[in-house]
């Protein structure tokens, strides 16, 4: 598959969301075209804060048939594969710092009858993706160091997104997705869709002020 024919994924990340109304807000992206959405779960020892598990998915699976992607900023992240289909994840990604044996855990997940993503901090080489890639079904690109909303985007991150588009080709494996996180928004936007991402998150971009509105002024850029 060639860049050009490759859907582009707005995903909207609930971390920056008022969770008091996050079930209608979900509904009125879902109206305007959002197919994904992505969940960030922080354990406090991986990343600095906590943020929510899969009790908290399981209560928005009820209220949401988007496509769950699921950032898992934890250490252990095997641990909760099971608990997180239960919980109605669609996508498990998981962070290569955290994971000793990448390639047991990214096979479990695939066993569990979801798809997989391998996230690298921005300090991380693409190196460590070398021997999982038949595992892989998404790559996360993070372009701010990880556990905070609202960063700005790192600019190094511009040659890894191209480095790893180039990579994917020449391995075989075009069809593999790049994600991007952090500091994404109408100013960086097109810088990491011309290096060759194709998911891109949005936490504050989309949740500060009215998230379907956003969700469309971005759907405008995208197009
Ligand atoms: O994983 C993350 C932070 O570690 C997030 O997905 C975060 O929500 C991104 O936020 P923003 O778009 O505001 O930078
Ligand atoms: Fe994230």
């Amino acid at each position: 598959m060639h860049t050009e024919e490759r859907e582009i994924i707005l995903n909207p990340s609930i971390l920056s969301a008022d969770f008091t109304v996050l079930g209608e807000q979900l509904k009125a992206l879902e109206a305007c075209g959002c197919r994904w959405v992505h969940i960030d779960v922080m354990d406090g020892t991986f990343v600095p804060p906590v943020s929510f598990g899969e009790p908290v998915i399981t209560s928005i699976r009820k209220k949401s048939g988007l496509f769950f992607d699921v950032h898992m900023m934890t250490e252990h992240p095997d641990t909760h594969i099971d608990a997180l289909k239960k919980a109605g994840a669609d996508l498990v990604c998981v962070h290569a710092e955290a994971c000793t044996h990448l390639d047991r855990v990214l096979g479990a997940i695939r066993e569990a009858g979801m798809r997989t993503g391998v996230a690298l901090n921005p300090a991380t080489p693409l190196s460590v993706l070398d021997y999982v890639l038949d595992k892989t079904d998404m790559v996360l690109v993070m372009t701010v160091n990880p556990g905070f909303g609202g960063q700005s985007y790192l600019p190094a991150m511009t040659g890894k997104i191209r480095a790893l588009r180039n990579m994917l080709e020449k391995a075989g494996h075009p069809d593999i997705r790049i994600e991007v996180d952090g500091g994404i928004n109408a100013g960086t936007l097109q810088t990491v869709l011309d290096a060759g991402a194709d998911v891109l998150v949005m936490g504050s971009a989309v949740f500060q002020g009215d998230p379907a509105e956003n969700f469309r002024k971005m759907q405008a850029l995208v197009r």
